[in-house]
């Protein structure tokens, strides 16, 4: 798990470490420009060609001592000091009296020739102290990386591309697009998460001495990077003496006449996820079909005919007995009552249950039926349902995308993950776990009952929340990447996750 800081955060972190650790910022610059140079170092040609343009702060100071690093192993290196030298912080001041004491004299970028392929360009214009858009010079400077990359030229970014708020990963403009960007220390939000994560390039995280143990006692948010590591240790290995009970039942409450296909790949998945044993709910017109669809999967009908409502609630708590998790949404038939009865269901039912597609359309309407629940909530919006659950646009979810579902979580004391291009999992107690697998092939129908289907079955074998959600979806995306790999992304639909995806993803982790 890769802790992620604010530039708050990681000012206060720097702090720490000058205090607890003994270890002063002009060292955290030196470790930090000595990873800079590697990694321009990493990108470079035989004869490579440096040129680093630095700004006026300690993102400038980076730039500095990786000059430096690479003149001393021999490179060719031009500086240019973007700014008032005069404002330059005292360490950067003091690395740039030590690189003109190598000889080394910065030029104007007037003055340099125009730079390409073969080229590497260091951006240490800006780092985490970037606050309004670049103008002026910087923008001029910001503007020739971008003619230099879209040249050939190779650009390695210092901490954050200048330009990119490190806090959202929202850019200014002008702002550089990077092939590298070096983390120093900790990752920033402005690296993992769109449109950031797509302008840093490559993410290099370099330790530079803050000591992995920095983030831990930071106020602020806590959001931390899924590694697979991580997602495969979630998952116990099976005794020999296991037997289908010990793998929990998934009651699935989905499916109904036209939408038998959403319950087929809820229920498929989970049994493809570990569960034991899988039951669909659904009204008798649709259930022959849907179990059609498998022989493992089990049917209980619900008898009457039209939407979910109250009338339901009896069979679906008979429905409910000996079960493990409840998934309850994809396909089913939606009408006045089926949020309250939903807040009935959850309000007895000792079960983890899963809300998706229009189980969360149906409690939008109504969000406190979601405090009577009695065990663990999971929703499992796409960011237009989250639009409905939080009565914003969509447009606002996906432009605080971090925030809205933070929000949402610790207000209702539910997990809430919300879909998308780096999928976020917000836990109530404030947590926020950013997931970095899966791919736009995804973006097919069915694709998210998959994601119910195993998240139900790993809360049906017990695996506590958070680690069960944010587990089930890096599987999930991971389990695209595969399948994607063969069918191609175009190629890809639900099933595949479910065939052969999922499958995959369990024999790489050996489970
Ligand atoms: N935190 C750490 O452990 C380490 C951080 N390092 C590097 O330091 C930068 C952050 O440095 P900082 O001095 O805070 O700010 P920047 O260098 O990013 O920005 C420079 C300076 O510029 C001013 N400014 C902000 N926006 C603009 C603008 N649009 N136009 C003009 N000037 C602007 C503002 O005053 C900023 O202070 C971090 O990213 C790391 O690269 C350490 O070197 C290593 C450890
Ligand atoms: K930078």
């Amino acid at each position: 798990m890769l802790r992620v800081l604010t530039a708050a955060q990681m000012r206060e972190a720097e702090h720490d470490a000058e205090e607890r650790h003994g270890m002063p910022s002009a060292l955290l610059m030196e470790n930090a420009g000595r990873g800079l140079a590697e990694a321009a170092r990493g990108v470079a040609g035989p004869d490579g060609r440096f040129t680093v343009l630095c700004g006026p702060g300690n993102n400038g100071g980076d730039g500095l001592v990786a000059a430096r690093f690479l003149q001393e192993g021999g490179a060719r290196v031009t500086v240019v000091l973007v700014g008032d030298a005069a404002k330059l912080t005292v360490e950067a001041k003091r690395n740039l009296s030590a690189l003109k004491a190598f000889g080394v004299v910065p030029r104007s970028l007037a003055s340099l020739p125009e730079l390409g392929l073969g080229d590497v360009v260091v951006d240490a214009l800006f780092g985490t102290g970037l606050s309004r858009a670049p103008t002026g010079e910087f923008a001029e400077a910001i503007g020739a990386i971008t003619r230099w990359w879209n040249a050939g030229a190779k650009v390695v970014a210092a901490d954050v591309p200048s330009g990119l708020r490190s806090d959202t990963g929202e850019p200014f403009s002008p702002c550089v697009e990077a092939d590298v960007t070096v983390a120093f220390g900790f990752l920033k939000p402005g690296q993992v998460l769109e449109p950031g994560a797509s302008l840093c390039g490559q993410v290099k995280r370099v330790d530079i001495g803050m000591g992995g143990e920095a983030g831990k006692e930071l106020s602020g948010p806590r959001l931390y990077v899924v590694e697979e590591a991580d997602a495969r240790s979630t998952l116990p290995r099976r005794r020999a003496d296991s037997h289908k009970g010990t793998f929990g039942h998934v009651l699935a409450v989905a499916g109904s006449r036209g939408k038998s296909g959403a319950a087929a790949l809820v229920a498929k998945s989970a049994l493809r996820s570990g569960a034991g044993l899988v039951t669909v709910a659904a009204r008798g017109d649709a259930l022959d079909t849907i179990q059609s669809h498998s022989a493992e999967i089990m049917g209980t009908p619900l008898d009457g005919s039209g939407p979910l409502g109250m009338g339901d609630l009896d069979a679906l708590l008979a429905a409910a007995e000996n079960k493990d998790a409840l998934v309850m949404g994809p396909g089913i038939p939606r009408g006045p009552e089926t949020g309250k009865l939903i807040g009935e269901l959850l309000s007895r039912l000792e079960l983890p249950a899963v809300l998706d597609a229009d189980a969360l359309n149906a409690v939008a309407e109504d969000l406190s039926v979601l405090r009577r629940a009695k065990a663990p909530v999971v929703l499992t919006p796409h960011p237009g349902e989250m639009a409905r659950l939080t009565g914003k646009s969509t447009k606002d979810v996906q432009a605080r995308r971090l925030e809205v579902v933070k929000q949402l979580a610790s207000g209702l004391a539910v997990t809430v993950v919300l879909k998308g291009d780096r999928t976020l999992t917000a836990h109530p107690d404030g947590r926020v776990f950013i997931n970095t697998t899966g791919n736009p092939g995804m973006a097919t129908g069915g694709s998210g009952d998959v994601l119910s289907g195993l998240l139900g079955a790993f809360l049906a074998q017990g695996f506590p929340v958070p680690d069960a959600v944010w587990t089930a979806v890096y599987a999930h995306g991971l389990a695209g990447d595969l399948a994607a790999a063969r069918r191609g992304q175009l190629g890809l639909i639900a099933g595949d996750l479910v065939e052969q995806g999922l499958c995959e993803v369990w024999t790489r982790w050996g489970r």
